[in-house]
């Protein structure tokens, strides 16, 4: 198969996007918008960074490489809507494993109707992904990480740790079957769940502040406390983690779940008046959604995360987690 057998082999034969014009197969896509906001991001998947091939399988590996973008599409409010790949393929790599990347990616697209609309298939040394999304948002539903204010609940979805947790299953020496819900873990990493559901189900409420958790709570919240210039302060004991995760070493589990990244979960913050409101979305969306801290009100602020320890002094969660040129 050649480069342009491959790329009529990966077309879609119809789109579900009502405003696609052109998708693949000309110069660039086409699509028509006239009302939302057009909301678009990439990220990158690169073999031996983001992936083994010990860690993941070809499904796994597109499946997660466009979870990792629609997320930060729910991040921002917008609901996807087309995906561009761009695929440097390894001689090592067989047309049925580039097929089973491209069977994940249609696995996750289907579930909420994207249309792949273009990309670029090259040749290279390792297996590297480059996804674009493009989805789209209400004008005043957009939900920067700017937008917190004082006195706001900081909250966060789902349960933190768990990719991290999932990736030391899959690589440490030591035997799985010490251990328990291995499946659920390794799931985890490997096929998280972008919250598109919980995203939309929050439309209702005016302002919210938001960010995807893919280099760690420590990370994403000071990125949030930054642009918002407003001081956040987390209760340790306040964050959520799976019943199983205290099988793992105590030092691992804090590592991972203020540090680790990759679980994909949203961190934001909320008026106290809208609380009860983000949590029935959070029941509507089936989403579990937990009180982690609040935005300081008092004038001094700088920008800065602390953590509260029970018995303990408090202390700066400092930007650290994952960060590709720390060098
Ligand atoms: N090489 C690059 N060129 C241009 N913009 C970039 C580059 N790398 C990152 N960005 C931009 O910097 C911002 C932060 O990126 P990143 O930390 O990867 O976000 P996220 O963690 O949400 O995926 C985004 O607006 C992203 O588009
Ligand atoms: C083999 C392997 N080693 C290490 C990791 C851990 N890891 C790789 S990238 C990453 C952070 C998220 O990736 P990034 O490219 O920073 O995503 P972004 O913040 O841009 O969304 C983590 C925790 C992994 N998933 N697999
Ligand atoms: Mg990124
Ligand atoms: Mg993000
Ligand atoms: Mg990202």
């Amino acid at each position: 198969m050649d480069e342009f057998q491959f790329i009529k082999h990966i077309e879609q034969n119809f789109y579900r996007q009502s405003t696609i014009r052109k998708g693949t197969g000309d110069d660039a896509a086409v699509f028509t918008q006239n009302y939302q906001e057009t909301v678009v991001a990439k990220d990158m998947l690169v073999e031996n960074v983001h992936f083994s091939r010990k860690t993941m399988e070809p499904f796994h590996i597109g499946y997660k490489g466009l979870a990792a973008n629609i997320s930060d599409l729910a991040a921002m409010g917008a609901s996807p809507a087309f995906y561009l790949v761009g695929i440097s393929i390894p001689p090592n790599w067989s047309i049925k494993e580039i097929e089973d990347i491209y069977n994940g990616f249609k696995a996750i697209s289907n579930h909420y109707g994207m249309d792949l609309i273009g990309g670029d298939t090259v040749s290279g040394n390792e297996l590297v992904l480059s996804v674009t999304v493009i989805g789209f948002v209400n004008k005043n539903r957009i939900r920067y990480r700017h937008l917190a204010k004082d006195g706001d609940v900081v909250f966060v979805t789902g349960h933190l740790g768990d990719s991290q947790a999932g990736l030391h299953l899959l690589t440490s020496a030591t035997s799985m079957e010490r251990f328990n819900d291995v499946d659920y873990f390794i799931h985890r990493h490997r096929m998280p769940t972008p919250r598109v559901k919980f995203s939309k189900a929050i439309e209702t409420i005016p302002r919210v502040s938001l960010n995807d958790i893919s280099d760690g709570l420590a990370s994403e919240a000071n990125e949030i406390a930054e642009a918002s210039q407003v001081d956040i302060i987390i209760f340790d004991k306040k964050i959520p983690s799976h019943p199983s995760y205290n099988q793992f070493p105590l030092n691992d589990q804090k590592k991972w779940k203020y540090f680790g990244g990759e679980d994909f979960e949203l961190l934001g913050t909320v008026s106290p008046s809208d609380w009860s409101k983000l949590e029935e979305a959070a029941r509507i969306s089936d989403t579990r959604l937990s009180k982690i801290g609040y935005v300081s009100d008092k004038k001094d602020r700088s920008g800065r995360v602390y953590l509260e320890r029970t018995g303990q002094s408090r202390i700066q969660l400092k930007k650290e987690g994952y960060n590709h040129l720390s060098r």
